[in-house]
């Protein structure tokens, strides 16, 4: 049994087949999700952190339906790094991880000493430590990126999802970001625009185009030029990372010499 298997999920929304028949599972990986803009790596994400209900298919979390979970059950399994809500913005940092308590079921503000121990591991992890008083509304896009993550990771989750996490960052933070998310050794989807980091973090990518998986394999496999011709329309060579030995791809709109 997979940690996590999305089987056969398809997603309509206004009439519009969004998602067709993807089928993928991970465990104790890091599968990330690439694809051009529309191509439905958001929506996919979201059948999977129960935000929106797919038209078709099932997703078993530790092996049970999460659409058959009550909703604090499945945040107690499943932790989202999705951009922030207006009403964090109200709130503290401590008080903003504190909320991935939630799910554990203590009301906000009456955590115990575990919920505490809980919240300052996952504040020292994202780093957002020093920040812990001030409000989520002073924060740069950057660190309120890392509460976000502090907060999934107070849920103590066997599978953490994240939709363009690397969103605000500057290079420095992408990486450590990334490296940090590695070191979690959980479960772990990940929707990356940036192919090298796809290529430098990933177990295995998973290419969504029109809203179906074309490809599915490790970066090596699956990123070659043919694909990223077929898939972004752009003329791309590879190459080693001579820092890293890993994947490296450069592009061009194959237009330019
Ligand atoms: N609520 C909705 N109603 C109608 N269409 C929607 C809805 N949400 C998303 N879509 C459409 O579904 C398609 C996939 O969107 P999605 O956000 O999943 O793509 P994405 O791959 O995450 O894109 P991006 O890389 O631009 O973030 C797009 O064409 C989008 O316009």
């Amino acid at each position: 049994m997979s940690d996590l298997e999305v089987q056969g999920i398809s997603v309509e929304l206004a009439g519009r087949r969004i998602i067709n028949q993807i089928t993928l599972t991970a465990s104790t990986d890091i599968v990330g999700l690439v694809g051009p803009n529309g191509s439905g790596k958001s929506t996919l994400l979201r059948t999977i952190y129960r935000m929106l209900r797919p038209t078709k298919g099932h997703i078993l979390a530790e092996g049970r339906d999460v659409w058959g979970m009550r909703s604090r059950e499945a945040a107690r399994v499943i932790a989202a790094v999705v951009q922030d809500s207006p009403s964090d913005l109200e709130l503290t940092v401590t008080e903003c991880v504190a909320t991935g308590r939630v799910p554990h079921g203590r009301l906000l503000g009456a955590g115990t000493s575990d919920d505490q121990a809980a919240v300052e591991r996952a504040m020292n992890a994202a780093g957002v430590t020093h920040f812990a008083d001030r409000g989520i509304s002073t924060l740069s896009g950057g660190e309120r990126q890392r509460v976000q993550l502090a907060r999934a990771l107070a849920q103590e989750p066997s599978i953490l999802v994240l939709d363009e996490p690397t969103n605000h960052l500057d290079i420095q933070h992408q990486l450590s970001l990334l490296a940090l998310v590695r070191s979690l050794r959980i479960t772990t989807l990940i929707t990356l625009h940036d192919l090298n980091l796809a290529a430098a973090y990933c177990d295995r990518v998973v290419v969504l185009f029109e809203g179906s998986a074309v490809a599915t394999g490790t970066p090596q496999d699956v990123l070659t030029p043919d694909l990223l011709q077929q898939v972004f329309g752009v003329k791309a060579a590879t190459m080693t990372n001579p820092l890293t030995g890993r994947l490296h791809l450069v592009y061009t709109d194959g237009n330019q010499q």
